[in-house]
């Protein structure tokens, strides 16, 4: 029987720090994580992006690790897909097939799923989202939204107890936007919500601010807040020097 989503022991950053070429883009972060709603909140460039591609496994540490229901993520890719899954802003950057099957039997097939029984678990996700009729759908002429919705499905047939989310629906219209949302919340997987937005964070338990690669808070609501209060200061300021790099 699958473990309740709500009593593993969650997610585990130790010590760990990720350099690009010389630059040090996230240092010494260390994060025990374990509400249902988690939201990471920071300004552009602040290492949101590269923290959530090293949270769902897709990239090393340049030093520590990351454990999720105490599978390490980066070494143990195989117990990594069924634990922590991620959906990226840009649906373009995670739909590599031509038809819509294709898409969500790829990580199915990855999980050691034979064709048949990913074909019939694929069906039954699209199903369960009333996209039946998608199923052989070429993946090029679905609409923005429609690509969000199916990087959706693709992710949750493989049924995680995580899911990664890095800003994925800033482009879409607030009723796509809502309904996507709404059947994020429902459907009994663990949210990590990355955002630069606090409105996307409102309600969250956990909040973590991350500050030019380090953990600045963590705690309620009240970072949330306090994030904000900063970004309007710093917003009044006649100065583009933090966009120089
Ligand atoms: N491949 C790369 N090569 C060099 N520098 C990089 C690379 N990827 C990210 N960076 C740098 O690392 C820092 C953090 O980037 P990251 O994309 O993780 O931030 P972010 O908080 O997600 O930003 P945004 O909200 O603008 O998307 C930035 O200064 C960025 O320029």
């Amino acid at each position: 029987m699958r473990p309740n989503v709500q009593s593993g022991p969650g997610i585990h950053v130790q010590d760990m720090s990720h350099n690009i070429g010389p630059r040090r883009i996230l240092d010494r972060i260390s994060l025990q994580l374990d509400a249902p709603r988690i939201g990471v909140i920071g300004r552009n460039g602040s290492g949101k992006s590269t923290l959530a591609r090293l949270l769902a496994g897709l990239i090393e540490p340049s030093q520590g690790r990351v454990l999720i229901e105490g599978v390490d993520v980066c070494k143990d890719r195989r117990a990594a897909i069924s634990t922590v899954g991620i959906l990226f802003q840009n649906p373009e950057h995670q739909i590599i097939f031509p038809t819509v099957l294709e898409e969500i039997c790829f990580g199915l097939r990855q999980l050691g799923r034979n064709k048949a029984d990913a074909r019939d678990a694929a069906l039954a996700t699209l199903t369960g989202f009333g996209k039946a009729h998608w199923l052989d759908a070429s993946t090029e002429t679905l609409s923005q939204g429609q690509k969000h919705l199916l990087c959706m499905m693709a992710v949750m047939a493989m049924r995680p107890r995580w899911l990664i989310l890095d800003e994925p629906f800033a482009g879409l219209d607030i009723p796509t936007r809502m309904q996507l949302t709404r059947h994020l919340e429902n459907c009994g997987v663990n949210l990590v919500h990355i955002s630069h937005d606090p409105r996307d964070l409102a309600g969250y338990a956990q909040i973590c601010w991350l500050d030019r690669g380090q953990i600045r808070a963590k705690g309620d609501a009240d970072v949330l807040s306090a994030f904000e209060t900063e970004m309007i200061h710093e917003g009044a300021r006649d100065d583009l020097a933090d966009l120089a790099g």
